[in-house]
């Protein structure tokens, strides 16, 4: 496989109203301007054609393929890129799930995440919020090849599971993208914090997209889309990641007799 060493990534922090077909055709817009400067990866964030909310998802829910995947399809296509197409709230045999799917720069579907963690939260006098009142969870790892890297999915509250990032950089990710939505009380506490600590732990990239801030929204994101990795931003570079995995060389000496993680399942839900 051809791997190109460097290449740049868009990380697309959306304005998402109630409106869908506003939101996909802004979403549309911004990934054709995103590959006009050069951007070989896109990505959106969680619920990107909904309002965050569990009072939303129903409403706004979608069989895949359908509306909402059949645009990010032809954006990926129309502009050669591969698209994280953030997540929709997916319905599939009466059950909804917070779903990415991944497409690649033919168009076609190359994998579909369903959120594997549900964020479910409770936080007095803050925020409370349950997405297992409405959502099932996936129940697989998502990882998906490029010309550049291999990458692994998350969405928003599966970046809080180490676990699952230290399974991705074992299965020879070096990226890691997570469409998320933090908020006003968890954004400023943890949405930096958990991307360094992935991305330190993992010797690994990660990218990750929020909805804009919208102070009138039932759910206001915290935003601060970031295009993070501890060692070198904006362009994944891998031969600058491969010098860092050399020099500290933490994968090497890992003590496997004494601990291990290991997964039960892959492959995309
Ligand atoms: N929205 C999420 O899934 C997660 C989140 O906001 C948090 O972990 O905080």
């Amino acid at each position: 496989m051809f791997v190109l060493s460097e290449f740049r990534l868009a990380v697309i922090q959306l304005q998402v109203t109630g409106v869908k077909a506003d939101n996909l055709s802004r979403a549309r817009r911004l990934v054709k301007e995103a590959a006009g400067q050069g951007s070989r990866l896109v990505l959106l964030p969680e619920c990107f054609n909904s309002p965050y909310g569990t009072s939303f998802f129903s409403t706004y829910a979608e069989r895949i393929p359908g509306e909402s995947t059949q645009v990010l399809s032809e954006a990926a296509r129309e502009n050669q890129v591969y698209l994280v197409g953030g997540s929709i709230p997916e319905e599939d045999d009466g059950k909804l799930y917070n779903s990415c799917t991944v497409f690649g720069p033919n168009g076609e579907l190359i994998l579909k995440h369903r959120k594997i963690h549900l964020f479910d939260i409770d936080i007095p006098g803050k925020i409370r919020f349950q997405e297992s009142e409405i959502l099932s969870p996936g129940n697989s790892l998502s990882m998906f090849d490029t010309a550049f890297c291999k990458v692994g999915v998350g969405i928003c509250y599966d970046m809080r599971f180490a676990e699952l990032a230290q399974l991705y950089s074992r299965k020879g990710c070096q990226l890691l993208v997570y469409p998320g939505a933090f908020n006003m009380t968890t954004g400023p506490a943890h949405w930096e914090l958990l991307q360094r600590g992935r991305a330190l732990d993992n010797q690994v990239y990660i990218a990750t997209a929020s909805p804009a801030r919208d102070e009138t929204a039932s759910y206001v994101a915290w935003g601060h889309t970031a295009r993070v990795i501890v060692i070198k931003p904006f362009f994944p570079d891998l031969q600058y990641l491969a010098g860092v995995r050399q020099q500290i060389p933490i994968t090497a000496q890992r003590r496997d007799d004494l601990y291990t993680v290991t997964s039960v399942q892959e492959g995309s839900s």
